[in-house]
């Protein structure tokens, strides 16, 4: 069994040449090292031509972006590459595909996706792809429905629940959404002028309250196999393709997190047009950005309830009534974890480019104050809303 070590680009070849497992392996010849994530290494593994064919990527035994003073399990390379294969098996066609994997080595040689974007960087440029939202929540409803008590049998749900235990990288998003924007902590970073902003949040019963709640339930409701980080920036697009990486966070949570988390970063860009684009490109983007958050969850909501319906194996959940109450519910944790991923993303330590690429300063201070209430205002009314048009009512209203 080989021992952990860290890859250099030498090893990084080797590796991938051993393990494709194509006749021409020996056409791979060199690697670039391109990740640009807080947490991990990736090489993409090139051919004579300088063309990408393949991806190398490694868990380093603590978080990339701080150094050596916060180790960081490599488990997390089996969890990333276990979770991916699970939702590969209900939604491969927006899945990365794992090629190999090695939980000692904490590496993995997947699918070369270079030919496509990285969702992100095309949503700061102002770049549209219509198909992306209803692929979205496609890859929701399918990854979610087949991991949840809904299609799995009750023994295999529960061996599920123990196979994806994650509580290194789950305390990383209990500490970093939940716990430190809303106290004095040395991680957060925001510009000094947003201050009595920020404050606000530490001072909010209502809003430490509703903030508890949502932890709790992310602690507690193992209800499908999350992805766990569902930004724009683990989604790859192209013209009429999306696919999903870096599934690292991957444990059995409440769904409405990763549809939550997914949404929150839609508006996180909402909220940066202004900054990014000419008045009249940032006018059009942002109501295209509210048409894919109401697709996103008008894809997801229909097709889980065409396969609960279709599909529900446990006698009890299959009642006509449930499903819908239980989407309702989905709704509400959605809108309030879509609330805490703005604001980690803008008070917390782990940023956006769609807020922190802005090149005026006041601008950009005012997107962030943007981003910040609106997360405020989601997180409290997260109960209250009943429909997804009362959702995006209530974004013109705060955002
Ligand atoms: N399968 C892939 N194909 C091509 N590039 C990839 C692939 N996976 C990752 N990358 C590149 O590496 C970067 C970092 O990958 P990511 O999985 O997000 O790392 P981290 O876990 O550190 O966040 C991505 O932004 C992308 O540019
Ligand atoms: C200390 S990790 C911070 C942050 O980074 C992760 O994102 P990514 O792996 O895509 O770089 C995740 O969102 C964590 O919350």
């Amino acid at each position: 069994m080989a021992q952990y070590r860290t890859f250099t680009a030498a090893d990084a070849i080797q590796y991938a040449r051993q393990h494709v497992g194509w006749d021409d392996a020996s056409a791979l010849v060199d690697a670039q090292e391109v990740g640009d994530g807080n947490l991990n290494l990736v090489f993409r593994i090139v051919d004579h031509q300088g063309v990408s064919r393949v991806v190398v990527k490694q868990a380093l035994p603590y978080v990339r972006c701080v150094g050596e003073s916060w180790p960081l399990t490599l488990d997390r390379a089996r969890l990333e590459a276990e979770t991916l294969r699970a939702h590969s098996q209900h939604c491969a066609e927006h899945t990365v595909k794992i090629l190999h994997h090695d939980p000692q080595l904490a590496v993995m040689v997947m699918e070369d996706l270079s030919s496509l974007h990285i969702w992100r960087r095309e949503l700061v440029q102002g770049r549209y792809y219509p198909q992306a939202a209803a692929q979205l929540g496609h890859y929701l409803a399918h990854t979610l429905f087949h991991t949840s008590d809904f299609w799995l049998h009750p023994h295999e749900k529960k061996a599920q629940v123990v196979r994806f235990i994650n509580p290194e990288m789950c305390e990383i998003t209990e500490d970093l959404f939940f716990n430190d924007p809303y106290q004095k902590h040395q991680r957060n970073r925001y510009p000094s002028e947003l201050e009595d902003t920020v404050a606000l949040l530490r001072n909010d019963d209502q809003l430490r309250t509703a903030v508890a709640a949502l932890k709790h339930r992310f602690f507690s409701q193992a209800e499908a196999l999350l992805h766990g980080d569902l930004h724009s920036g683990s989604i790859f697009i192209g013209e009429g393709q999306l696919k999903v990486i870096d599934a690292e966070f991957g444990f059995y949570g409440p769904i409405g997190f990763d549809v939550g988390t997914a949404i929150g970063n839609l508006l996180l860009n909402y909220c940066g047009l202004a900054g990014l684009l000419p008045p009249r490109e940032a006018a059009e983007a942002r109501e295209l950005r509210l048409q894919d958050v109401k697709i996103v969850w008008r894809q997801f909501e229909h097709q889980f309830l065409t396969l609960a319906v279709e599909k529900t194996n446990d006698d009890a959940l299959a009642w006509s009534g449930y499903a819908p109450l239980f989407l309702q519910k989905v709704l509400a944790d959605a809108i309030g974890y879509c609330g805490t991923e703005l604001i980690r993303r803008t008070v917390g330590m782990a940023h956006v480019a769609d807020l922190d690429t802005i090149r005026d300063d006041a601008m950009r201070s005012a997107c962030i104050a943007q981003a910040i209430h609106l997360g405020k205002a989601l997180i409290l009314a997260a109960p209250h809303v009943a429909h997804v048009n009362d959702f995006i009512a209530r974004i013109r209203q705060y955002g």
